[in-house]
């Protein structure tokens, strides 16, 4: 149960732990932040950074308002008081016709795939390219079709209903959908919850690959440690309302707190960061020979 406003008189103990190197203005930059639902306070004065081509991990404990987060740097729900800037536009203040266009530089993969289930897969891709009216129907044939290509779907599953994908092609899917208008941001939410570990871990080794190639900046919700050691430049703690800890996973869990205790020292993340180690030997002693 959240803590009443009241309550939260206690100023914010904040950590930021961002590498010197890292410059640039941010790409999503988030001032001061509250989000209140009635007399409850969710986020308080929540400040963070996310830069050019990184892999920004949000973590926390359940109700922490990751999803609300996620959901305010998309424009789909205002904070109560403070600043979302994505690209350097207040998305808090833009009309709605801003709001259009700005989304049509990013992308975003919700938990469930959310394909429209009426759709095939090749017109669920179409879908955003449509949108736009200023494409003609054979450039969206090409454009679909690469990007199936680009997230290891065969032309072959173009007329397919989602219903009659598995799991793991509907995540595909959805990625090419998300990626239809060649984003430089891509929003993750969950990207792996409901994948067995073999599909989870190719579904991680494409992200990789996509972010690489794309040069994309990512911004991804997940519970799944393995997912979040493979995949994350940097981490942002979600805990007592604010961003208590930001940056890279090694420097993040030599923090003291209880929750980071908990969710990345306890046996599930010692079992996920030795996994993630003898990967590192693995690919080093590869690129050595
Ligand atoms: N529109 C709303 N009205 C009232 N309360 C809301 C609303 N949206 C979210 N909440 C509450 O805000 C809190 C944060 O929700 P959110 O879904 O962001 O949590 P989360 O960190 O993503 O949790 P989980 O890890 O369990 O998915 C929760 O207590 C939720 O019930």
């Amino acid at each position: 149960m959240p803590d009443q406003g009241k309550a939260n008189s206690r100023p914010p103990q904040r950590l930021n732990l961002r590498p010197d190197e890292e410059v640039g203005a941010p790409v999503v930059q988030i001032r001061n932040l509250w989000t209140r639902f009635g007399r409850t306070v969710i986020h308080q004065d929540l400040n963070l950074d996310i830069y050019d081509g990184e892999i920004l991990t949000i973590v926390g404990g359940s109700g922490t308002g990751k999803t609300v987060l996620l959901r305010q740097m998309l424009g789909l729900e205002r904070p109560s008081q403070g600043c979302v800037k994505v690209f350097g536009e207040d998305i808090s203040a833009a009309s709605p016709e801003q709001l259009q266009n700005m989304r049509n530089h990013w992308g975003m993969l919700f938990q469930q795939g959310a394909l429209y289930s009426a759709l095939t897969v090749f017109d669920n891709i179409a879908f955003p390219m449509r949108e736009l009216r200023a494409l003609p129907e054979d450039v969206i044939r090409d454009a679909v079709l690469l990007k199936m290509d680009m997230v290891g779907l065969g032309p072959e599953h173009a007329n397919k209903m989602p219903s009659d994908l598995s799991g793991g092609m509907i995540k595909r899917a959805a990625l090419a959908r998300a990626l239809a208008l060649e984003p430089r941001l891509l929003f993750l939410d969950e990207p792996t919850a409901g994948l067995d570990p073999d599909l989870s871990d190719a579904f991680v080794a494409l992200i990789q690959t996509l972010h690489r190639e794309l040069k994309l900046t990512v911004v991804m919700v997940t519970h799944d440690l393995d997912t979040l050691f493979a995949l994350s430049s940097r981490i942002a703690v979600l805990a007592e309302k604010h961003v208590l800890a930001v940056g890279p996973s090694c420097d993040v869990l030599r923090v003291d707190h209880p929750f980071i205790k908990h969710f990345f020292l306890g046996p599930r993340g010692q079992r996920a960061l030795e996994v993630l180690e003898e990967r590192q030997s693995r690919d080093d002693s590869e690129s050595e020979n």
